[in-house]
């Protein structure tokens, strides 16, 4: 199946491969055209961001080194003083960057030689491309050492070398880069950590590959066009066909947590929200929620949700279209095991946060993935380690592996949170957040993100798109909040009040 039209599509190494064959072989585009094409878009984009002083181009054997081979020609024929620096004897280079040698006019390429990165105005880097594997081997490692450590900034051809194209991930020396010239389309590493992190800005070049090609890419950047999809209300609607969401969590001294779920779920749009929370806790919400229900349910008299309470729950949710289980619900056990015993048994699509993602730990296929309606599980790196007991390091090592895996263990859409959120469905689809809101790095900001995509759901939309819809408006309201003062003094309340403008962008 094609990617909805929201996504922008991102390819894996494979894939790109394979649209290159297509593009040789049944379209007869010579590779050294697209060659050709590759390093004049690069030479272009070396021009725009670093518009004077030396160039030093550093050189692999394969075709990402022709590519800078070709962008130096052209830079020098624009009369910028060029080196070319070869980290392989230039007879092991293949046969179309040989053949772009000889066009090289000018002083002929030299043997690496990391001092020469000194009297450079920007590093090229060019040593590794898509067709790269594994662990950056000598003697590559050693000279991405020496372009990282480098004074002058590097702009990356393709991808910056040490980064797995189609992963993101970095196994040993990579190259922070402030921008990779990526040709054709991105590719799924530059927007997932670590490997954004090494990407910079990603200016996007088009190599004159024409459309039809034969990659049905299954990973895409979320574009605004989802909040198209968002249902609207009109002149009939009503506060139940707006979207109902009930809430599940709270606990003494995790009161703000729900309350923020619930504010956030209606400035998503949800018509009618519930929050049911220990019963001791009723008056807290009920003075700071006015346009919320308040449904208290059995606690162990200390403030935290009691397992016998799995009728009056399910007797709370009966007409909600949505539910959000787990924001401030607690570690309490007999809390965790009410999570456990809810998520199963309800006939809605459910969202689940915060401690009722820890209620699943290693029981993700047991409790979800017999479940008849859709789930959205909602972790950052140390919640989806739980969930799949392995260390929280290990996920932010391979973060599209791990959230792929949970979503195929759970039949669930994972949203494995970060800069880069990855929205994962149980095919192995993935949709990838552009990020960029530092104004998110605060507390209550996931339980923000938990209430809208419950609203998202609660209003009847599917739910890839729902999700990615309140991924989207979370970022967008991120942003917004981050607006007047800067990212640092944004708190969670302001990324709720700003969802409206969010959701009308
Ligand atoms: N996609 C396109 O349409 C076009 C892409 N171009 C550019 O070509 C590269 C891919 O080129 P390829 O020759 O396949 O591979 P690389 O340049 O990435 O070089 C691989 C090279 O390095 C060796 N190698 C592989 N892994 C390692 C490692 N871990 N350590 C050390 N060395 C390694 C391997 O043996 C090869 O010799 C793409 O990114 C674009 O930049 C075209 O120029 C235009 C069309
Ligand atoms: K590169």
């Amino acid at each position: 199946m094609s990617l909805p039209r929201w996504m922008e599509p991102l390819l894996e190494a494979g894939e790109m491969r394979e649209i290159d064959r297509w593009a040789i072989n049944e379209r007869t585009i010579a590779v050294d055209e697209l060659m050709e094409r590759a390093g004049e878009g690069l030479a272009g984009v070396i021009s725009r961001r670093a518009p004077a002083g030396r160039v030093v181009f550093v050189c692999g054997k394969g075709n990402n080194g022709g590519d800078g081979i070709v962008a130096a020609r052209v830079l020098r024929q624009a009369g910028r003083d060029v080196e070319v620096l070869l980290v392989w004897p230039a007879e092991w280079m293949g046969s179309d960057a040989q053949a772009q040698l000889k066009k090289l006019p000018g002083a002929k390429p030299v043997a690496f030689e990391a001092g020469r990165l000194n009297k450079a105005q920007v590093i090229v880097d060019c040593v590794l491309g898509t067709g790269s594997s594994g662990k950056p081997r000598s003697p590559a490692d050693q000279v991405i050492s020496e372009m990282e450590a480098a004074k002058a900034p590097v702009i990356a051809a393709d991808v910056p070398s040490g980064v797995d194209a189609t992963t993101g991930e970095v196994e040993g020396p990579a190259v922070h880069c402030v921008a990779t010239a990526a040709f054709h389309r991105p590719k799924v590493g530059l927007w997932v950590r670590p490997g954004k992190e090494y990407a910079g800005e990603v200016d996007i070049v088009d190599i004159g590959i024409p459309r039809g090609g034969p990659a049905r890419p299954d990973a895409g950047l979320i574009g605004s066009g989802v909040l198209r999809e968002v249902p609207r209300r009109g002149a009939t609607s009503t506060k139940f066909s707006s979207g109902n969401v009930c809430i599940i969590g709270g606990s003494r001294g995790l009161t703000g947590a729900p309350a923020m779920t619930a504010l956030a779920a209606m400035r998503a749009g949800a018509g009618y929200v519930t929050v049911g929370a220990p019963a001791s806790l009723e008056l807290s919400f009920t003075v700071r929620l006015l346009e919320a229900m308040v449904v208290g349910l059995p606690e162990d008299g200390d403030g935290h949700l009691d397992a016998s309470g799995l009728e009056p729950v399910l007797k709370a949710v009966v007409r909600a279209d949505a539910v959000v289980l787990g924001p401030g619900l607690s570690k309490n056990p007999q809390s965790q095991a009410l999570a456990r015993a809810v998520a199963p048994r309800i006939d809605v699509p459910l969202v689940v946060d915060a401690d009722g993602l820890n209620a699943l730990a290693g029981q993700l296929e047991e409790i979800l993935a017999g479940r008849r309606w859709p789930t959205v599980l909602t972790p950052h790196a140390g919640e989806l380690g739980r969930l799949l007991e392995v260390d929280s390091a290990e996920v932010e090592r391979s973060r599209l592996r791990h959230v792929r895996e949970a979503a195929a263990i759970s039949k669930a859409f994972v949203v494995l949170k970060g800069d880069d959120t990855l929205v994962a469905a149980p095919s192995g689809r993935v949709a990838i957040s552009r990020g960029r809101a530092p104004g998110l790095a605060t507390a209550g900001t996931g339980d923000v993100l938990s209430g809208v995509i419950g609203a998202m759901l609660a209003k009847g939309m599917p739910v890839a798109q729902g999700a990615c819809a309140g991924v989207y408006a979370h970022l967008r309201a991120g942003q917004i909040a981050a607006a007047p003062h800067g990212p640092d003094g944004v708190i969670a309340s302001d990324v709720i009040a700003s969802l409206p403008a969010a959701l009308s962008a």
